[in-house]
Order: structure tokens, then sequence, then C-alpha cells
């Protein structure tokens, strides 16, 4: 059995100068919601497009549900929902019926097609509403719509290109609660693009972070945090420079700040704070409390950006 959703292989489209997508090496694993992290113009919708066949490949290759793009494209577009940039919903019609639409061009009989479209607005809380006007409706709801258009055929896969652009944080929270439910009760797998970090930190298994169209590492977010640094953070007194050169002398201590009563210590890689304590207080400081924090997925992100910045200049 494959157990991956989507693989990738030194993908690499160039738009004249542009490399969109640089040599990327890519693996989502079935069942999980992968999120795609970078700023504007990093290559995530491009990316999305050569997944889907609708852009061809300069190199590299391509395998979505086992089967290779751009040969086989039309399967895996049959096989999978899509949410680009366009929501694809008919204004004028009511929620019901868009659903119905589509359903019919997804040749489902009937019957199971009322059942799915009553399943799919019951748990986006859109059921009560599905007679109204789509155009009536506010931006958070109909991007659940789209939602569940792309769901309807029951796809094994969804691509979603920032799902929540847009939408207040009430509504994103919203979108993101009903998605996560959906998604584990249909165990579809969900590839989904945001530069939103705080989001990929709520929703996401996995992440990928790409810029430029490289991809500067892929992982869950605890395996992410555990190559980045750690923070200490000593509260007390007498942090003296004296102190703070004898912890910049230790190998496992990547940076210190003295700041009145607040001593922060970046370190290296994971490792126990008592042999650093111990050495504040053998310098004369006095350590009242002190306080371990992860990295934050943001400043995950922020330190392989700046790494990147670093190698290119
Ligand atoms: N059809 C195209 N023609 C020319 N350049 C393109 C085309 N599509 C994308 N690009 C360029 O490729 C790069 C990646 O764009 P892409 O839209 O994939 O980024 P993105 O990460 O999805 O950005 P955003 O978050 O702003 O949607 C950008 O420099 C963009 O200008």
């Amino acid at each position: 059995m494959n157990t991956f959703a989507i693989r990738t292989q030194q993908l690499t489209r160039t738009f004249g100068p542009v490399r969109a997508v640089d040599q990327l090496t890519l693996e989502v694993r079935q069942g999980e919601i992968f999120g795609f992290l970078g700023p504007n113009g990093s290559g995530k919708t491009t990316t999305i497009r050569l997944l889907l066949g609708l852009l061809q490949p300069d190199a590299g290759q391509i395998e979505v549900l086992g089967v290779p793009v751009p040969q086989r494209a039309a399967e895996v577009r049959e096989r999978t929902g899509a949410l680009l940039e366009h929501a694809g919903l008919y204004e004028r019609l009511s929620a019901a019926d868009n659903l119905d639409y589509y359903g019919r061009i997804w040749r489902m009989p009937a019957a199971e097609r009322n059942q799915r479209i009553h399943e799919l607005l019951a748990s986006l809380g859109l059921w009560e509403r599905r007679n109204e006007q789509v155009k009536t409706w506010s931006r958070g709801m109909k991007q659940k719509l789209a939602i569940a258009r792309a769901l309807l055929h029951r796809p094994q896969l969804i691509f979603l290109d920032e799902p929540t652009a847009g939408l207040d944080p009430i509504a994103a929270a919203s979108l993101r609660d009903d998605l996560r439910t959906l998604v584990e009760r249909e165990g579809v797998t969900v590839f989904l693009t945001t530069h939103n970090l705080a989001e990929a930190e709520k929703l996401c298994h996995r992440v990928g972070i790409i810029r430029q169209g490289r991809l500067l590492a892929q992982g869950s977010l605890a395996e992410l945090r555990r190559h980045e640094a750690l923070h200490l953070e000593m509260i007390g007194r007498a942090f003296t420079p004296h102190v703070v050169t004898a912890l910049q002398s230790q190998p496992a201590v990547k940076r210190v700040e003295a700041n009145g009563a607040r001593l922060l210590i970046e370190l290296a890689a994971a490792s126990d704070p008592a042999p650093l304590v111990k050495l504040v207080v053998e310098h004369g400081g006095q350590v009242e409390e002190v306080h371990r924090s992860n990295a934050s997925l943001e400043e995950v992100f922020l330190t392989l950006m700046e790494e990147e910045e670093a190698h290119a200049h």
C-alpha cells in the first residue's frame, strides 16, 4: 500500500527568470493535514497547480495518490478535490443548489447526492440555511461551502489554497474547527497552503516551509522545533558582564542577553539548564527563577528564513 498521498522529487518550474518551484522534494502522508507554509510569492500555488497537472513541470517527478502526474493528471483530478483562488460557487444559486450542481457533474446518483449534501452542510452548521442564495452569505460561510464542494465526491485528498484568507479571526477559527472535524471523520488527506504560522500550528500534523521555490524544512512541528534553539530565561540579580562572558564561553550557549533582572539565554540544542544555573551562581549571579520555553513555530520559521538569507549572500 502506498502510504504517501503526495511525493515529488526535484520538482522544478520556472517562469522566465523566476524559479517559482526549485528542486522540490516533498512527501505528504495519507490521512494527514499537511501545511505548506511560506511568504507571498514563494511558490505555494504553483506547487498545487503542478500537483494537479494544471501546469507542466520543467523537471522532476510527481506522484499523487500513487499516480504519475502530469501523465495521468485527469485521474488525479477525479480522485481529489481543490479549493483554489476562486471558490467556484454560483452566487445566485442557493447553497444546496450549488452542491447539487457539482454532484451532477460528478455523476453522483440523486439519493447519494442528497444524502451527501445533507451530511456536509449539517456538519458545517449550514443546513438550516441551505436554501438561501450564496450571495447573501458571509465570506466565512462561503468558504465553508467551498470546502463542502471540494469534499462532495469523497475525494481521498483535497488541496486548499489559503482557505482562511480574508476571514476575520473568529470565522477563521470556526472554519479550522469544522475542517479538523470533517477531515478526521472522512480520513481525507489535506494539503493546505498558508502564510499564517499560527494557523499551521493549530491545524497541521506536518508542515513544509518553502521560500523562493525551495523547501527549507519539512516535518512535524515537534521535529522542526527540536532542530531549533531553545530559550532559557533566568530571573534574579547581579547578571554582570562577568556572568555573561562566562555563559558565552559555553558550547551549549548560542547567545546571551542581560536585561536588568532578566537573563535570556539561547541554547544551541536542548540541554539541562542546571549546569548553566550553577555557572551563573559561581560568577556571582543570583538566580531566583528559571523558565524554559520551546521555540514557537514562528521562531523556527524566522530562523529558517534568516539562515536561508545568510546562505544566499
Ligand atoms: N503564470 C505565471 N507567470 C509568471 N510568473 C508566475 C506565474 N505564476 C507564478 N509566477 C511567479 O512565481 C512565483 C511563485 O508564485 P506563487 O503564486 O506560486 O506563490 P505563492 O507562494 O502561492 O504566493 P501567494 O502566497 O502570494 O499566493 C512568483 O514570483 C510569481 O510571480
